[in-house]
């Protein structure tokens, strides 16, 4: 991939199910002051902030190299539909002792200690640099070992986490696609509202993604895990190992 095209942020905009593809050049040139910070309002309260270059490339190679051969790594089964399935990643997780347990897909992991691998608490330290009052006190490693290896679209929504979590994502490796779409509002459009303006919302899917590059950091926030579900396809292309982080905070 060229230079050019590596300083450049990328996300598409998928309004109706057309995707509009929207790249923006580097607003900043210097790296080192807000290191192109992206703020995405989602509105309703749901908000996205991304920084792709967030850790320096050496450093984030230097990490990246640690936790793949560090990390116990496990692919466990989950449950699915009512199916038992091998999950379609490697996992791991870390969380502060006296936490209320974590489970998803009937899985519950074991947490392990941040004392086990104190690279994590280095990673931490820098997401507290650069999200300055933000708390959290667990991790959830992901190894995707090949673009077959996926997450399917969910959300992180649980009442350990409260009402409005910031789950802080750190990626290395292989760039993937991040995918956010809104869920189907619960609410029946109103008559009214539906007369108004004479149009139907019907099959209008909301929808953004992120190509996640290696040392990027990506911020969900507000109502975005209540109100939007998101995924990282299985990408035949991608032919290399990503490691994604996300820290959240178990409420106490
Ligand atoms: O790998 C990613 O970027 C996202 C992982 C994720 O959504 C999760 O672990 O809940
Ligand atoms: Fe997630």
């Amino acid at each position: 991939m060229s230079n050019d095209v590596e300083k450049n942020f990328r996300f598409y905009l998928a309004m109706s199910s057309r995707i509009r593809f929207v790249e923006i050049a580097d607003a900043n040139p210097n790296p080192s002051g807000s290191r192109d910070k992206q703020v995405i309002d989602l509105g309703d309260g749901s908000e996205v902030v991304y920084i792709p270059r967030f850790i320096s490339r050496d450093q984030a190679w230097e990490w990246c190299e640690y936790l793949d051969k560090e990390i116990p790594w496990t692919r466990p089964s989950i449950h699915v539909f009512g199916r038992s399935c091998l999950q379609p990643r490697e996992t791991c997780y870390i969380a502060d002792e006296g936490l209320a347990a974590m489970r998803y897909s009937g899985y519950q992991p074991n947490a392990y200690s941040w004392d086990d691998y104190p690279i994590l608490k280095d990673i931490l330290k820098a997401v507290y640099e650069a999200l300055p009052g933000s708390k959290f006190n667990t991790v959830l490693l992901n190894r995707y070992k090949s673009g077959s290896d996926y997450v399917a679209w969910h959300s992180d929504e649980d009442k350990l986490y409260g009402s409005t979590p910031e789950i802080a994502s750190v990626s290395f490796g292989c760039e993937r696609e991040f995918l956010l779409r809104k869920k189907p509002s619960k609410k029946p459009a109103s008559r009214g509202a539906h007369q108004s303006n004479g149009k139907q919302h019907k099959g209008n899917t909301e929808q953004h993604a992120f190509v996640l590059k290696h040392g990027s950091l990506l911020l969900m926030k507000g109502y975005t895990q209540r109100d939007w579900v998101h995924s990282v396809p299985k990408r035949m292309k991608a032919d290399s190992v990503r490691i994604n982080l996300t820290f959240r905070c178990i409420l106490t």
